[in-house]
């Protein structure tokens, strides 16, 4: 049995304040069937209301999904001293409870990967492992292509792969992070309060893929201000709406706030592929997207400007707000 003193157990955060609940009938998470003629419709409304959906009949074959849940899984049952040696997050590599570089704890552990770049992951069987990532990454690559094809044709922009070329670049800067939450011992979860897993943020590139076990604990932030528990669903994947696509669609699209709560019981363990950008590219409001004399709410800057300051900056700060234009009074 593992006897935690006091100490450790303070190093973890807790929702303390506790806002707003959700109206007694929170409002469904939308669901998009990428098969549907009118899925493009059904995206964008998602993508203003709540910068978050779910997608089902997405063409990812759930063998894929399945291999790499069983690699990741047998990773992180390593012991420690054998995870370690994948190395630090720095950027790549494997992560324990500091979630970044910045001292934010989770109750979580983590491997954060580069998507075009081959990884030294440190297993028994690193091939077996090196060839599930390939071939989910591929399939959700594709997915997320196909979203934001769909966002683009359903705004109106031109041309249709306007977005989709950013995260199919061969310089694109999308990272693909696989994370771990053990259950949470009881002694940690004091009354009326939950032990954070990953804190509150916003996700900074253009959309993030997100497929999770069946184990609940993510939450997203309502535009009110109000968490909602996302209902875990092993089959399907949920799409966040990151800092960049707000900006490239000048405030149409707000990023969604999100969080994970640890659960005591079960692990959960959750894979995102978020798609990014070049370096170098410049994150600024689509032209066709500006009417008439409509003036860009953000200030310039590229990729690499916004990534360096959502890494300095802590996790739950509306990091956006440095890049935005003062409003003239
Ligand atoms: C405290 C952190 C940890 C960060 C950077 C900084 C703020 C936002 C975090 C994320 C959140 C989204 C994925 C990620 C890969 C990203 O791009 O931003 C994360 C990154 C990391 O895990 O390194
Ligand atoms: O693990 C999850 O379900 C979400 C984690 C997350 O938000 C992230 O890694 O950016
Ligand atoms: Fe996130």
């Amino acid at each position: 049995m593992v006897i935690l003193s006091k100490p450790a157990i303070e190093q973890f955060s807790y929702i303390r304040n506790k806002q707003p609940a959700a109206a007694l009938f929170p409002p469904l998470i939308p669901v998009v069937d990428l098969s549907k003629p009118d899925s493009k419709h059904q995206i964008i409304k998602a993508c203003e209301e709540f910068g978050f959906f779910k997608v089902i009949n997405h063409g990812v074959p759930m063998e894929f999904i399945s291999r790499l849940e069983s690699e990741a899984t047998k990773f992180f049952s390593l012991p420690f001293c054998e995870k370690e040696k994948t190395g630090q997050p720095k950027p790549y590599g494997y992560g324990n409870k500091r979630i970044g570089p910045n001292g934010d704890v989770g109750w979580v552990e983590y491997l954060l990967l580069t998507t075009n770049q081959d990884p030294n992951i440190s297993t028994e069987n690193p091939e077996i492992f090196r060839a599930a990532l390939n071939n989910y990454m591929a399939a959700v690559k594709e997915m997320a292509c196909e979203i934001l094809e769909m966002v683009a044709d359903g705004l109106k922009i031109q041309p249709r792969n306007a977005l989709s070329k950013l995260m199919m670049d061969e310089q694109s800067d999308s990272v693909f992070r696989l994370n771990h939450y053990p259950p949470c011992p009881d002694v940690l979860q004091s009354l009326n309060s939950n032990v954070i897993g990953f804190g509150e943020h916003t996700d900074p590139q253009i959309i993030s893929v997100l497929r999770s076990n069946n184990t609940s604990g993510l939450q997203i932030s309502l535009k009110d201000g109000s968490w909602i528990s996302v209902p875990p669903d092993h089959h399907s994947f949920f799409i966040n709406v990151g800092d960049s696509l707000q900006v490239m669609t000048n405030g149409r699209f707000k990023s969604v706030k999100h969080r994970v709560v640890a659960n005591s019981v079960k692990s959960r363990l959750s894979m995102i592929y978020f798609c990014g950008p070049p370096l170098s590219e410049k994150i600024a409001p689509l032209p066709s997207l500006m009417r008439g004399d409509q003036q860009s709410l953000y200030k310039e800057f590229t990729w690499f400007e916004y990534k360096r300051s959502a890494y300095s900056s802590r996790l739950a700060d509306n990091r956006l707000t440095h890049f935005e234009k003062i409003a003239a009074s």
